[in-house]
């Protein structure tokens, strides 16, 4: 089976590039995809299985032949995604697509495509996303199951007639720069052409229409500023106001909010609102979920940090509610955006909190998630005083420290290649779901990065945003160790730890809670010491994060051994007696 596949994609990809460079040294007879990493392709984890194949930006050219890939059983069986976009491929054969059923993403823009759209995407049950943008594609557009898809994008091409009725339901940016292309969500109504194409008008007949068009137009423009000129001067009354203001705002605008606040009071959502929509991913519970929905439910601010604010929006009629995270100022493009989304969307773990829906303008970012009623770590860690903190013991924080440090390591793995680590991880970060299990929130946004001149810094780059992960994990470990606050970024009590441990009063670090529960100490020492590695300030001391689970697990394994141990001997005392 692994020789067929490797056959395929070499067959595949000879049609594609006369031996390109950013393929090698990988892509060889003498080599298998899965286990020698291929690049470009990802595979199910420690599976000979092929799921993605993602060749964006490769300066490939020639024929994209899915047939070669659809038509070999243990590729079409487990492939999710074809990204070949920003290529110079210029045909196509998309014959026998449909044997791959699993398809979730085909996304072919920005390429030479010409010719018409092909019909056998509609027979892909499982296609979310279909981005044939920025292509010459000709012709109509094919009637598909648009109900299913998420995302379709067919802007800058040469399409030309009435856009499906089923279509519409995507924003005009979809359709955009397509010169013969008619009918909502476009601005451009279909008339002219059907009365000039249909019915056989002659130039002259269309002329004489327009004259006619004219004429009623300027009757109208008449007729309307003599009733202005008699309304003047009479004043309006409230109703009349509120009439006239939402006349010129669209039909989400802020007059239809009513919650305490609201994610539309900016002008920027308005304004951006035009060009692009809310695409809601692959989480059932809110299919059809639109972005009027969000402006129009009642919202609440619940936070506000320094990448942006926090929302809770409570949706009608499925009362669904949401976290919306609003992020500004994010300096990365839309497509980039929107790239990342896709990819963490298909990275799934029970541990983290996955996004159901995103939007994306120039100006800001909105992120949806589920609502997470039972609060965050931070909560947990920190609210003095009541009882939660008194039964927040040293089993559960050890619990809670091994099931976020496997999430991560996991997360990590998956997104290494992809290069996208947390990049905000902390306790506020870390929810409570219903079953009061953690969950990492807001995974992969706001990554920022310097820009470096040569490759080899920009790799260092990426490792040292994943081990500043690392070091954000520290920090959350010394917060469940001491019970103390975090302030600037967690540096005010990683130097404090150090400080007091160089100086062996180790004992004082501790939260005075887990001393009066009779932890372990030397269990305690052990994890303060996993969090000191994590916090050191040179990034490549730092171990990973898989390094920090299997040192984590070791030490819950031990307090596990140890329970079991006084467990047994209490037993025995009893048999005893
Ligand atoms: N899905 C959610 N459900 C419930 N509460 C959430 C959810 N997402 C975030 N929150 C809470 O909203 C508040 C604000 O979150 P946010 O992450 O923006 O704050 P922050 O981490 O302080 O800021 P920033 O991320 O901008 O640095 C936090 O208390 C967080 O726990």
């Amino acid at each position: 089976d692994e020789d067929q596949v490797k056959d395929a994609l070499l067959e595949f990809i000879s049609k594609l590039s006369n031996n390109n460079s950013n393929l090698n040294p990988t892509w060889n007879s003498s080599s298998y995809p899965c286990k020698d990493k291929w690049r470009g392709i990802t595979c199910e984890k420690d599976q000979p299985f092929v799921v993605e194949i993602v060749l964006e930006g490769f300066g490939l050219s020639g024929t994209l032949d899915t047939s070669l890939i659809c038509n070999t059983l243990s590729l079409s069986a487990s492939l999710l995604i074809i990204d070949v976009s920003d290529n110079f491929i210029s045909g196509g054969n998309f014959e026998d697509i449909a044997n791959c059923t699993q398809l979730t993403h085909v996304l072919i823009n920005q390429n030479q495509f010409t010719g018409s759209l092909p019909n056998s995407f509609s027979q892909l049950k499982n296609l979310k996303f279909l981005d044939l943008s920025h292509n010459q594609f000709s012709g109509s557009i094919p009637i598909l199951d648009f109900s299913n898809l998420s995302e379709f994008d067919v802007s800058y091409n040469n399409l030309t007639g009435t856009i499906p009725d089923k279509a519409n339901r995507f924003e005009s940016s979809s359709f955009i720069h397509n010169p013969h292309l008619c009918g909502p969500p476009l601005p451009n109504t279909c008339t002219s052409k059907v009365l000039s194409e249909k019915d056989g008008y002659s130039k002259d007949q269309m002329l004489m229409f327009a004259g006619y068009i004219l004429i009623g137009l300027a009757v109208l423009s008449i007729i309307l500023l003599w009733i202005y000129k008699r309304g003047k001067g009479k004043g309006k009354t409230n109703e009349e106001k509120l009439d006239s203001d939402s006349f010129t705002k669209p039909s989400f605008s802020s007059v239809e909010l009513k919650g305490k606040t609201d994610i539309s009071s900016t002008a920027s959502v308005e304004n951006s609102m035009v060009s692009s929509s809310l695409v809601v991913l692959t989480s059932p519970e809110v299919n059809g979920l639109r972005f009027e929905d969000l402006l129009k439910a009642p919202a609440e601010l619940i936070g506000r940090g320094k990448h942006g604010s926090v929302y809770k929006v409570a949706c009608e009629p499925q009362g669904t509610v949401f976290a919306v995270k609003r992020i500004k100022d994010w300096m990365i493009s839309t497509s980039d955006f929107k790239k990342r989304m896709r990819r963490l969307d298909l990275v799934k773990h029970s541990n983290v909190l996955p996004a159901v829906a995103f939007y994306s303008s120039r100006q800001e970012k909105l992120v949806v998630y589920e609502y997470q009623q039972n609060g965050s770590l931070f909560k947990l860690i920190h609210s003095h005083g009541n009882q939660t903190s008194q039964r927040f013991d040293w089993r559960s924080r050890l619990s809670v420290a091994a099931t976020i440090s496997n999430a991560l390591t996991f997360m990590h793995e998956e997104l290494q290649h992809d290069k996208i680590p947390h990049g905000n991880l902390k306790s506020s970060n870390i929810l409570l779901n219903k079953n009061m299990e953690p969950c990492i929130s807001e995974y992969g946004l706001l990554v920022e990065h310097n820009d470096s001149n040569t490759l080899q810094a920009a790799e260092d780059d990426y490792d040292s945003l994943f081990k500043a992960d690392t070091y954000a994990f520290g920090v959350i470990l010394l917060e469940l160790l001491t019970g103390r606050m975090v302030l600037n970024e967690g540096l005010d009590l990683a130097s404090w730890v150090v400080a007091v441990v160089r100086e062996e009063w180790t004992v004082e670090v501790f939260d005075r809670n887990l001393i009066g529960e009779g932890a372990s100490e030397e269990r305690l020492v052990n994890m303060l010491q996993v969090a000191i590695k994590c916090v050191n300030k040179s990034w490549e001391a730092r171990p990973s994060m898989s390094q920090v689970a299997s040192m984590i697990s070791a030490i819950r394994e031990e307090d596990e051994r140890s329970v079991d141990v006084s467990g047994l001997s209490v037993t025995n005392s009893f048999i005893d007696v």
